[in-house]
């Protein structure tokens, strides 16, 4: 057997100490893999005396993971720290620096750095590896990076975050609202720290940008998606959703469009037969469509302790068997720029939802609006009438049309006086 590969790990919370268990659960069965034993050698992190129910007896304590990443008796550096810059960027750039193979779950960083930091990696001939960052578990990024790989990629899309997903399912199974179900994701222990990074679509959005990067040989463009979370998202509208045969879901999307790659992150109703309306809870899936292989999903468990760890301990093991394969499928120093399809060209169906006062002339008024940008409305429900002067609710959705038509027509409907709330926007996805 060859010589082992010596690994320092950078952060040991939930994802570092799951890294170790397996590591150490699985010490046979991956040197039988790999030809090579994979040994943690070296850890960093911020409390030396903390209980974590692994055994450190056996391995070299950095205060400093920095100076853990430029130390030479280790072959690869794994950060697991978190933070999209400050001292986990540090360790991934000094590691590289010195050689020093680099597996991260770290989205938020890549979303950010991706590029440039896989450019490093490329400088250095070391090995760039983000399973963990993308869906934890899924194996997302080797699906379309290896398994896809003779296909062009039209459009790569999913459920991308686990909090989110949970908070809309049990708004749907139970009724609650948004603001009563928040709470329970804190106990999951999927949630980030800031839970906003997960309500507010920005996590689902990390992981997207570093998605279309690997699917469409660009450059990470974290900056050119459209982002909308679900804080607006009420149990009204997820009534209505199942009325109408749609599931609310916080869905990121890339897809190869006239004029470029449209990146979005909102929430989407989306047919209650689609295989992604189905998925639920914590579960993240992805989709990929390839020109051969046709639809590809992925569901699992893309957060928590071993689901993240798998992944790791997949992208270490590559390494420990000498494979070298760009982050982004493509060399870095190949990836294109990503040229950008601005939400106003989206074209799609929708669903709006308008609060209104319950007299003559109002649906008209409402219409002639839609009229006017050349909208035509699929369906339109309204039912019961509220004590007076109270607004019933009319719900209205759309054949595809252009988003910028739907936003001005929008503003018109806000302005009718008969409009007493500012109007929800669902957009359809047929996918
Ligand atoms: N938790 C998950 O399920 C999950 C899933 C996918 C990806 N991730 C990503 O994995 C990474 C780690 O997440 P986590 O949930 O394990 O975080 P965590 O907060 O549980 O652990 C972070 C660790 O980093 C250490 N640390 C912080 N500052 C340090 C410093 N200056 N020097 C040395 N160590 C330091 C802490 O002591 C802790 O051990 C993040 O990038 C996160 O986004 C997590
Ligand atoms: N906060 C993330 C964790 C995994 O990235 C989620 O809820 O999916
Ligand atoms: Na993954």
């Amino acid at each position: 057997m060859s010589e082992p590969l010596r690994i320092g790990v950078a952060g040991l919370g939930v994802v570092g100490t799951g890294t170790l268990t397996v590591l150490e659960r699985h010490h046979e069965l991956i040197a039988d893999r790999c030809g090579r034993p994979a040994m943690v050698t070296a850890v960093s992190a911020r409390d030396r005396r903390k209980e974590r129910g692994v055994d450190l007896s056996a391995v070299r304590w950095f205060d400093d993971p920095t100076a853990m990443a430029s130390d030479p008796e280790i072959d690869v550096v794994v950060e697991l720290i978190g933070g999209e810059a400050g001292v986990a960027k540090d360790v991934v750039e000094t590691a590289l620096a010195h050689g020093k193979h680099v597996v991260t779950a770290n989205k938020a960083m890549l979303a950010h750095a991706g590029t440039e930091l896989a450019g490093r990696a490329e400088e250095s001939g070391a090995v760039l590896a983000c399973e963990a960052a993308v869906c934890g578990g899924i194996p997302a990024i080797k699906t379309v990076r290896e398994g896809l790989a003779g296909n062009a990629v039209e459009a790569i899309y999913g459920i991308l975050n686990g909090s989110s997903n949970y908070i809309l399912t049990t708004m749907r199974e139970t009724g609650r609202e948004f603001g009563e179900v928040l709470a329970d994701t804190q106990k999951l222990g999927y949630a980030e720290a800031d839970p906003s990074l997960d309500v507010d679509g920005i996590d689902a959005a990390h992981k997207l940008a570093i998605l279309t990067a690997l699917a469409f040989n660009t450059r990470v463009d974290y900056e050119g998606i459209h982002v909308e979370g679900i804080r607006e998202v009420s149990a009204l509208d997820i009534n209505y959703a199942e009325e109408l045969g749609y599931r609310i879901k916080l869905l990121g999307i890339a897809r190869r469009a006239d004029g470029g790659i449209e990146q979005r992150v909102h929430p989407c109703m989306v047919p209650k037969s689609a295989p992604i309306a189905n998925v639920e809870g914590v579960n993240n899936a992805v989709v990929a469509e390839g020109d051969f292989v046709g639809n590809i999903l992925t569901e699992g468990a893309g957060a928590g302790a071993g689901p993240t760890a798998s992944a790791v301990v997949a992208d270490i093991m590559d390494i420990a068997r000498g494979t070298n394969l760009p982050t982004f499928a493509v060399p870095a120093s190949n990836l294109h720029p990503l040229a950008s399809r601005g939400m106003h060209e989206h074209q799609g169906g929708y669903y709006l939802r308008l609060m209104c006062l319950d007299r003559p002339g109002v649906l008209t008024e409402i219409t002639a609006a839609l009229r006017d940008e050349a909208i035509s409305v699929e369906s339109m429900v309204q039912r019961g009438r509220g004590p007076s002067g109270e607004p019933v609710p009319i719900v209205i959705t759309t054949h595809e049309t252009r988003e910028a038509g739907m936003m001005r027509a929008l503003k018109a409907i806000e302005q009718l006086d008969a409009v007493l709330e500012a109007p929800r926007l669902i957009r359809i996805e047929n996918p």
